[in-house]
């Protein structure tokens, strides 16, 4: 019996920070997070000097330590970050005022789902702006979900022919509807609502989350100014059934990241297809030699389905005048 070894204490082979406790991130003000614990009041918290030059954004799994009482005036530290299982990228020319606002920044992490509202009628659908969502969506491997509202002033025919060739679900949305679609699509997921000013997106959030107002009001509580600088907030809807991502300070989404065949992976019916492209083929309609116009020649693929990926192909480059 060697008791000096056996009595070395225990605490020096546990894992940092073994006490600390799991949270969501629900919104960041200016280096303060809110952050969502189970069965407690939401933590403030700050990150540890641990975490290094690493971005702890609005979906973030976060470990915390310290005061996670959630008083009034606690603030704990986030000290890990759990690995991500989606991001989406906020568009580098959101801020091209300052070096830090040209790079395309993580906005949004873990979401399962990209709802993309759009207004049918006043403001008209804008498709430029739906298949950049929709780039990110496939992009960051997330569902996306079409949300087309004010369905009381035109008709869908016209959208969903044009997304007739992509397995895109949707839902209508007018001023008497009762939701219960939308809501069971959302229930247990983490869904980022994304859409131009005026397509009726605020709303809708205030339906699903009947306090979503003081919900956003708590958040911009835990910056230190008055003015909010939120780009992204996350809403539980009523019953926890899951999350709303509201994105208000995002204009769209960056995709200059995406590579072509990245994009590919919303069009399983093409990606045989390129099997006999050279290496590097962008499969734009400038390179001549690319076996998608074969393929799709050949009687393979819907050619509605390559014209739909070319035009997602030319909407990463943000063509503006499409979106506006
Ligand atoms: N007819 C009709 N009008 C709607 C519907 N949803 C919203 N609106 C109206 O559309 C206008 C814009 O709605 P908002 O919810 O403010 O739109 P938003 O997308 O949040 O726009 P921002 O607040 O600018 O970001 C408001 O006047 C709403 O009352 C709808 O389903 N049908
Ligand atoms: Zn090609």
């Amino acid at each position: 019996m060697r008791p000096g070894r056996s009595s070395r204490p225990r605490t020096r082979t546990r894992p940092k920070h073994d006490d600390a406790i799991e949270g969501f991130v629900s919104a960041v003000d200016r280096g303060r997070y809110a952050v969502e614990v189970d069965g407690g009041q939401p933590v403030t918290a700050m990150r540890a000097r641990e975490l290094g030059r690493k971005s702890v954004v609005v979906g973030d799994r976060v470990s915390l330590v310290g005061d996670t009482t959630g008083a009034a005036g606690a603030l704990a530290r986030i000290v890990r970050i759990t690995e991500r299982k989606s991001v989406l990228r906020r568009t580098a020319d959101d801020d091209d005022s300052t070096p830090e606002g040209r790079l395309e920044r993580v906005v949004v992490a873990n979401a399962d789902q990209l709802v993309i509202v759009s207004s049918l009628s006043d403001p008209p659908p804008r498709t430029g702006f739906i298949d950049r969502c929709l780039v990110a969506a496939y992009d960051a491997d997330i569902e996306p979900l079409l949300c087309l509202t004010k369905a009381d002033l035109a008709g869908p025919a016209e959208v969903l022919d044009y997304y007739a060739e992509l397995d895109l679900p949707h839902v209508l949305v007018r001023p008497d509807s009762d939701l219960a679609e939308l809501r069971e699509r959302l229930a247990g997921q983490v869904s980022v609502m994304v859409g131009h000013s005026g397509v009726g997106k605020s709303t809708l959030v205030n339906r699903l989350v009947p306090d979503a107002d003081r919900a956003v009001g708590v958040v911009s509580a835990i910056g230190r100014g008055r003015h909010t600088s939120t780009s992204a907030v996350a809403l539980p809807l009523p019953g926890e059934t899951g999350w709303i991502i509201d994105t208000p300070g995002v204009r769209s989404f960056g995709l200059a990241h995406v590579s072509a065949d990245s994009l590919l992976h919303g069009f399983p019916d093409l990606v045989e297809g390129t099997v006999e492209c050279r290496p590097n083929c962008e499969h734009t309609p400038n390179d001549n030699d690319c076996a998608l116009d074969a393929w799709v020649m050949a009687g393979n693929a819907d050619p509605r389905r390559l014209a739909s990926y070319r035009r997602l192909l030319a909407s990463r480059a943000g063509d503006e005048t499409e979106n506006q």
